[in-house]
Formats: C-alpha cells, sequence, structure tokens
C-alpha cells in the first residue's frame, strides 16, 4: 500500500507552504483561494469582498491581488491581521453583533460582492465538538453573508464533513440560485475540510429567521437521530427485507462511532434478537469471554464456521447460512430455544418458515451486493480511462494550463470523485429548494426514484472515499501513470522530430569541438572592468588597439597575441553573458528576501540602512518577539491539527527567516561576487535572438546595466520548479516566460555565427591535417639529424657536404607523396571478381561506391 501522507510537523511543510513562502502569502491558504477563484472567477469582478476569519491575512493577499484596483477589502478575525496595503482590516468575533456593526460602519451603504469565510474555532478539542462550533461559525458567517452581500453576489466558506454537511448544504440551496461543494488540490486529503462555493445570493426580502438559527438547522437531524435508534442497524434491515427501498441516509457516522472496522461478540450475535443486521453490519464475530470460548470447542462450531467468523465481509450466501444454522444449533444447545414436547410442532413449523424467509433474504441481499460491487467497479474503471484519455488528448493538443492541470487532476484523483462527493446534485438541489424549510431534512421516505439513484451514487463514492490512503494510493497511481504516459509522448515527439534530432546533434557537437580557451584568471580582470563602469563599446576599443598594437610584433608574438585576443573577445562576449544571464528568461528560483537585498545592496541606499535601523531599531525587538511567538504558535497549532486526525484543519501559517536566502544567487554585497558570477555564467553563450539583441542594446549603450537589472525582476523571475511535475514544467519553460524584444540585426547576427560555425571543418579532418602536420614535423626532424651526420663527416669537401645537406633538407620538407592506388568500385563487370579486374593497371583496391567517395576525401 502506497504511503500514506506524512502528518509530522516537516510533513506538513509541503510545496503549497513552500510556494507561499516564496511568493511571500502569509498562509499556505492563500492557495486554496487562488484555485477556487481559478476555478470560479469571482473575485476578479468584485469591487467590495469581506474575508471573516481573516488573520494572518494570506486570503486577503489573494483578494487584494486578483481584485481590480482600488476595490474595497474588509478583513475581519478574531486576532488583529498585520496590516495589508489596501486593506482594512480589525478585530472582532464574527459571531458578534459588534462585528456586523464594525463592518456596517465600515462599508456605508455599499454591499459585498464577495464574501469569504474559512474560520475554524480552536482545532483541536474534541471531533464532535470542533465539527458543531465549526458548522455553527459557518452558519453565523452566512448570516454576515446575507446582510452584507449584494443580489447575485458570491459566499465562499469552508464546511467539514460531519453531521451537519448535508442540513448546511440545504440552507444555502435556499439562499443561492448555484450552489458548488469542492476540494481544491491545495487542500490536503487528510483534512476533512471542504470549500462550498454559493453563487447568485437570491437576496431574498423576507428571510425566515429560523433559516440562520443553529438551533433549527442542525436539530433536526439529532431528533431523527435520537428517534431512530440504531440507524445503521434499520437500514441494514431495510437492505436486507426490503432491496427496493435500499437507500443509506447522509449523515455521516452514527454518533460516537466513527470507525469503518466492527467487531461484534459472538455473545451479541448468538444470544441477541436481529441477527442478520448484526452480520449485516460487522466485520468479523469473535471469542474473548470464558463463555464463548467454551463454545468453540462444541461439535457445531466447525473449522468453517470459526473460519466465517473471523471476516463476515468476504463471505458468500453459503457462508451466511452457515453461521445462522450455527447460531440456531447453539441456542438450542444453550436452551434459548426450548423445544418442548407440546409446542415442539409449533416451534418446528416457525423455525421452517423463519429459516426459509432468513434464506430467501440472505441470497437476495447477497445478488444485490454482487451486483452493486460489480457495477461499482465496472464505473470506476470507466471513470478512471475517461479522465486518462482526456488528459492525453489535451496533453497532445497541448491545450492544458498549468493551474488547470492541477485543479483538474486533483479533482480527478479525489474523484475518484471526491469532487462528486461534495457536488451538489442540481437536480437533487432543485427537490429540496421545492420543499419546506427544515420541514425535509433527514426525512429520507419523500425522496422520489432520482433521489434513489443520487445516494447511491454518493453512497458509492463514500466508500471509495471512506479510506483516505487508498484515495491516496489510487490518485498516486494515476498521477504515475500520466507522468509515465506524458514522458512517453515527449519522447515520441522528439523521435519523430526531425529538427529537433538535428538541434541534438548538433548541441554534442558543439560540445565536443568547443574551444575552452579561457584561463579561471582572465575573468577577474575583465569583471573588475566591468566594475569600474566602462560599457561594452569601450571594452571593444580597447580590444581593437590591443589586436592593432599586436599585429606588428613578430610571428610568435602575433600567434600569442591573437590568442590574447580571442581570449578577451572570450571575455566581452562573457561580459555580454553575464548581462543575459540577469535577464535569463529562465525563472531564477530566489525567495523575496533575496530579490530585496539585491535591489537594497545598489549604491543608491548605501547609508540608508543605517538611518532606518536607529528609527526601527526601538519597535524592532517587540516586533521579532511577536514573530517569534507567532511561529511557535504556528507550530503548535500545526501540532494540534496533526493530534486531530481527519478534523485537522488544513491551514499552515508561513514564517519567513533569513534561512530563505539562497546563497547560490548573486549578491550584490558579496566579496566574492566574481567568483560567484563565473559559476553562474559557466554554461552560458549567446545563442538566442533575445540574448544578442540585449548584449547589442547593451554595447550600443542603448540600455544601462541598471535598467537591464530592473527589467529582470518580473513576475516570471521568482518562481520555485521544486516539486513540479515534469508536464507541468516542460509547459512552463514554453510558455510561461517574458517576451523579450528581438531586433533583426540580433537574428543576423547569429545567421552569420552559425554560418561561421557551419563553415569550420569538422573534426575529422582537423585530425588529418595535425596528423599530416606532425609527420611533415617527423621528416624534418630526421632530415636535419641526417643532415648533422653529414656535416660532422671529415671524407667529403665542404661543397659535397653543403650539396648533401641541401638535397636532404629539400626532402624533409617535400610533402610525402602517396603512391596512387586506383579505387575499382565493385560494380557491374567488377562485381564478385576475384583478382585483378579487367582493365585496371598498377596498384588498386577494390570499394564500393560510398567507400570511394569518402576515400576521395581523405586520399
Ligand atoms: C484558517 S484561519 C484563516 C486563514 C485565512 N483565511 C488566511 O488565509 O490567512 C482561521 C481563522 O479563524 C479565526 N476565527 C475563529 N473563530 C472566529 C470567530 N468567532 N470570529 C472571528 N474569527 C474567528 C481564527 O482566529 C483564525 O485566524
Amino acid at each position: 500500500m502506497a504511503k500514506a501522507q506524512k502528518k509530522t510537523g516537516k510533513g506538513r511543510l509541503d510545496k503549497y507552504y513552500k510556494l507561499a513562502k516564496e511568493q511571500g502569502y502569509r498562509a499556505r491558504s492563500a492557495f486554496k483561494l487562488i484555485q477556487l477563484n481559478k476555478k470560479y472567477g469571482f473575485l476578479e469582478s468584485a469591487r467590495c469582498t469581506i474575508d471573516l476569519c481573516a488573520a494572518p491575512g494570506g486570503w486577503l493577499q489573494v483578494a487584494s491581488k486578483y481584485m481590480p484596483v482600488n476595490s474595497v477589502i474588509v478583513g475581519v478575525d478574531l486576532v488583529p491581521i498585520k496590516p495589508i496595503p489596501h486593506v482594512v482590516t480589525f478585530a472582532a468575533d464574527i459571531t458578534t453583533p459588534q462585528c456586523r456593526n464594525l463592518i456596517r460602519s465600515e462599508l456605508k451603504d455599499w454591499k459585498a460582492d464577495v464574501v469569504l469565510h474559512d474560520g475554524a474555532p480552536n482545532v483541536g478539542t474534541a471531533w464532535v465538538q470542533d465539527a458543531y462550533s465549526q458548522s455553527e461559525l459557518v452558519l453565523m458567517s452566512l448570516k454576515l453573508a446575507v446582510e452584507f452581500l449584494i443580489k447575485g453576489g458570491t459566499f465562499v466558506t469552508k464546511v467539514f464533513r460531519s453531521v451537519d454537511y448535508n442540513n448546511l448544504i440545504w440552507v444555502f440551496n435556499q439562499l443561492f440560485g448555484k450552489v458548488e461543494a469542492t476540494k481544491p488540490p491545495s487542500s490536503r486529503n487528510v483534512s476533512a475540510e471542504i470549500f462550498v462555493v454559493c453563487r447568485d445570493f437570491l437576496a431574498p426580502k423576507h428571510l425566515d429567521p429560523k433559516f440562520l438559527d443553529p438551533r433549527h438547522v442542525f436539530k433536526d437531524l439529532s431528533a431523527d437521530a435520537a428517534a431512530d435508534k440504531g440507524t445503521s442497524a434499520n437500514n441494514v434491515q431495510a437492505n436486507v427485507f426490503h432491496p427496493e427501498k435500499n437507500r443509506r441516509k447522509r449523515e455521516g457516522y452514527t454518533d460516537g462511532d466513527y470507525t469503518l472496522f466492527k467487531e461484534m461478540s459472538a455473545l451479541d450475535f448468538i444470544k441477541g434478537a436481529d441477527p442478520v443486521a448484526l452480520l449485516g453490519t460487522s466485520n468479523k464475530i469473535t471469542f474473548i469471554s470464558d463463555e464463548e470460548k467454551e463454545w468453540l470447542k462444541l461439535d457445531c462450531t466447525t473449522a468453517d464456521v470459526m473460519a466465517n467468523c473471523n471476516d463476515l465481509k468476504v463471505l458468500g450466501k453459503g457462508d451466511f447460512k452457515a453461521l445462522i444454522k450455527w447460531r440456531l444449533a447453539l441456542r438450542e444447545e444453550l436452551g434459548l430455544d426450548v423445544k418442548s414436547k407440546d409446542t415442539e410442532d409449533a416451534t418446528e413449523v416457525v423455525q421452517v418458515i423463519e429459516d426459509v424467509d432468513e434464506e430467501q433474504q440472505i441470497s437476495e441481499e447477497l445478488e444485490r451486493i454482487n451486483a452493486d460491487a460489480a457495477a461499482r467497479a465496472k464505473r470506476e474503471r470507466r471513470r478512471a480511462n475517461e479522465i486518462r484519455t482526456r488528459t492525453i488528448q489535451r496533453m497532445q493538443l497541448q491545450m492544458t494550463a498549468p493551474l488547470d492541470i492541477g485543479l483538474e487532476q486533483g479533482d480527478a484523483a479525489l474523484g475518484f470523485g471526491q469532487d462528486d462527493v461534495f457536488t451538489l446534485d442540481p437536480g437533487a438541489a432543485g427537490t429540496h429548494r421545492g420543499g419546506k424549510l427544515l420541514k425535509t431534512l433527514g426525512d429520507e421516505d419523500e425522496h422520489d426514484e432520482s433521489d434513489d439513484d443520487a445516494a447511491a451514487a454518493h453512497e458509492e463514492d463514500d466508500d471509495v472515499l471512506g479510506s483516505e490512503e487508498e484515495l491516496e494510493r489510487k490518485t498516486r497511481m494515476l498521477e504515475d501513470e500520466l507522468d509515465g504516459l506524458y514522458d512517453m509522448y515527449q519522447t515520441r515527439l522528439r523521435e519523430s522530430d526531425a529538427k529537433y534530432r538535428v538541434q541534438e546533434s548538433r548541441k554534442k557537437n558543439a560540445e565536443r569541438e568547443e574551444w575552452h580557451g579561457i584561463g579561471e584568471g582572465g575573468g577577474s580582470e575583465e569583471d573588475s572592468d566591468e566594475d569600474s563602469g566602462d560599457g561594452g563599446w569601450d571594452q571593444m576599443e580597447r580590444l581593437k588597439e590591443q589586436a592593432d598594437h599586436s599585429s606588428d610584433e613578430s610571428s610568435d608574438e602575433e600567434r600569442e597575441a591573437s590568442s590574447s585576443k580571442k581570449r578577451s573577445l572570450e571575455k566581452t562576449t562573457d561580459l555580454r553573458r553575464a548581462k543575459r544571464t540577469r535577464l535569463d528568461p529562465t525563472p531564477v528560483p530566489a525567495a523575496d528576501s533575496k530579490a530585496t537585498k539585491m535591489w537594497f545592496s545598489q549604491g543608491l541606499f548605501a547609508g540608508v540602512d543605517d538611518a532606518v535601523e536607529d528609527i526601527e531599531d526601538e519597535g524592532q525587538s517587540s516586533e521579532e518577539e511577536e514573530e517569534e511567538e507567532s511561529d511557535i504558535e504556528a507550530d503548535q497549532a500545526s501540532e494540534n491539527n496533526e493530534a486531530d486526525g481527519d478534523m485537522s484543519e488544513d491551514y499552515e501559517e508561513v514564517p519567513f527567516t533569513d534561512e530563505d536566502v539562497d546563497e547560490d544567487v548573486w549578491d550584490a554585497a558579496d566579496d566574492n561576487i566574481d567568483e560567484t558570477k563565473r559559476k553562474q555564467l559557466k554554461g552560458k553563450s549567446l545563442d538566442t535572438a533575445e540574448a544578442v539583441t540585449l548584449a547589442q542594446q547593451l554595447v550600443n549603450r542603448e540600455k544601462t546595466k541598471t535598467q537591464l537589472i530592473n527589467d529582470g525582476f518580473t513576475r516570471y523571475s521568482l518562481n520555485s520548479s521544486e516539486g513540479l511535475p515534469s508536464w507541468f514544467l516542460d509547459d512552463e519553460s514554453r510558455h510561461y516566460k517574458p517576451n523579450l524584444p528581438v531586433t533583426k540585426e540580433a537574428i543576423q547576427a547569429l545567421r552569420a555565427k552559425q554560418r561561421a560555425l557551419d563553415a569550420r571543418p569538422i573534426k575529422k579532418v582537423a585530425e588529418a591535417k595535425a596528423r599530416k602536420k606532425y609527420k611533415a614535423a617527423q621528416r624534418l626532424e630526421k632530415a636535419l639529424t641526417k643532415a648533422e651526420g653529414v656535416n660532422s663527416t671529415t671524407d667529403i669537401s665542404e661543397r659535397e657536404k653543403a650539396q648533401q645537406i641541401d638535397k636532404l633538407m629539400k626532402k624533409g620538407k617535400a610533402q610525402k607523396i602517396k603512391k596512387d592506388i586506383k579505387l575499382v568500385v565493385a560494380k557491374g563487370p567488377n562485381r564478385g571478381v576475384k583478382g585483378r579486374p579487367k582493365g585496371v593497371k598498377g596498384r588498386y583496391t577494390m570499394v564500393d561506391s560510398r567507400m570511394k567517395k569518402e576515400a576521395s576525401i581523405w586520399l
């Protein structure tokens, strides 16, 4: 089984936590609102938003980012919220009239377009207690929403899955045109929270106060539950005896009973009044007491019976029959079913009838269960296939926007229908809306057949959702599968793309042939040049002068000079690369604090720090303490949440620390900046039209260094790719980047560079030439040695010596002339000829036509 989602303190710090930290949101929950807004788009058109339970302010930050400029945003919470620009906040309890008055005085006659509620009471107490307070809080927020929302407005609230869920949804349906429940991908699976988005506020003129009164809204269900003792038992009974009325109430777990696995003692089964219901609700029959252990020794308790008792959920029709028979036998043995002589006949008749009835019921029930299971499996398979096909199609058509995928995958993964489970069926909503207030709450008998179908579908989904681990495993499997399919798709795409293959092979060649002429030492000089403030143009001029000067010197010096020129030019190129790197469209993973640090490290701000520090010194210590406290509180809260299991609220505050500063990124205040820059520049070159454009702008002084650096701070530059799937990153690298300007001149320069590259001799030719040169040098060496020998002999005259030496040196310098070898292509009459082909004289070799072509190059 797949590893369950970690619930340790660290485990909670998932990718959304990191993203929140990176993007400066105060809580990871900000992404829930971003994703909800992405799906329903209510913020972009809102001019006034009220956020109830808004601390520390993550949702407020999102609202102020996505809503139009100058919108009114009001945030309320029990605890004070640190100021956010253009947002009004105050501390109040949303359940009190004082809070209502504060909002009223803030909004005056305005109405809100959106009311948000992400409130959670102190999570960490008892589950049942929490769930109830949460539902109450939701109702209180609804009350405020009803008062302040404009007609057609939107109310977004967090709800926990509990027995109150259906009642709340029913009330929402009375007040809003569209009600949908959803779980955004950033909401953890282990959290019981879901979000209900209520749109199109109906703004009724007269509203029955009972709609918003917890005593009424949550009353009926508990009353019903009390009256309806042993609800689930009755449901099982209904399943067994009235398969046609087979439905279960959607009211969560029975009070105080939140486990799926249930054991019953053999005593309960044998002595209990309703064995069929007991068998339907339990997983296992246990033998713990001494009396029960004694029963194990009886003849009627066969090995089969014991095995059946061990796992009731896997039993078939025959097994159930055997267990019922065993119970009857045991009851007889224990004298519970007394067979008196006088009543024996009557009893037997009754027993036979009971037996027959039970058998029939069990067999019907079993058939129904089997049919249900088969239908469910089929539905799941179909749904998974549909999702997979749709995603692949969309990927192939490149229709997937990053966040869409996130949402859809999340939804798909959950549902295996999590979304569906909580998406209110409009049809069902319609039936509800037609009803009278609160009368129909929990009144299942008034449902029609279509309701039955919906209930069955929900029941099925609930079963799937019953196990979080199972759900997570399926989600992960689906994601893995999709990742795999995406990789395969990419590979196939590459294989079929000739252009890509050519590019790849060129890249490889370039890597092999690249000239690595710059020594490590060169860089510092260059950087110091850059720091001195000289523009690229000045450097070019200087380098030209150098080159001119060196051309006057001897040939050795000339070589030296040209290589130094080459180095210098390379340095200039590196310099341009340095500029480009800052503007590289590839997002640099960096935290805000780091960017800020770089910004304020400019000379302009020198000395400002001290002044500001002086002013701030007083307040700072207290602020730091406060921050530390809030961190600790957040940690404690998260630990509490963990201990709280399903009821855990999926909320994480994001503290900011110095550790967030990424050390790899340039820091203007860094002494070792040259080294850092060199590292950054390694492997980068002016190989795109954008880079060349920027470099030219820089060299031609159309742009200054500062302007380029400033342009580098875009919304694309601070994103982290950590933990994101490959398809998402592929898409991002293709589409999520700034469009930098490209000039005609840049493209021409790039083409010229490419042409020069293409014109370079290929590696093998260069090697052959080098070999030739080497052999010539060897010949000359040999000739010199011989000449020395001749010179040292005393037998011959000086004149003869000179003649011989001259001859030797000529020979040594001469190119070696290869003896001509005729190439004969083995085709036509020469195909398969043994020995010398006809009409060929002198040295020859047999080749095929391809070899001949190649040989003519090399020979
Ligand atoms: C999950 S946090 C909200 C996070 C917020 N949406 C954000 O993005 O930063 C829940 C908040 O509900 C607040 N809260 C709980 N009960 C409240 C009440 N009765 N009135 C006002 N706020 C309440 C808590 O103080 C807590 O700050």
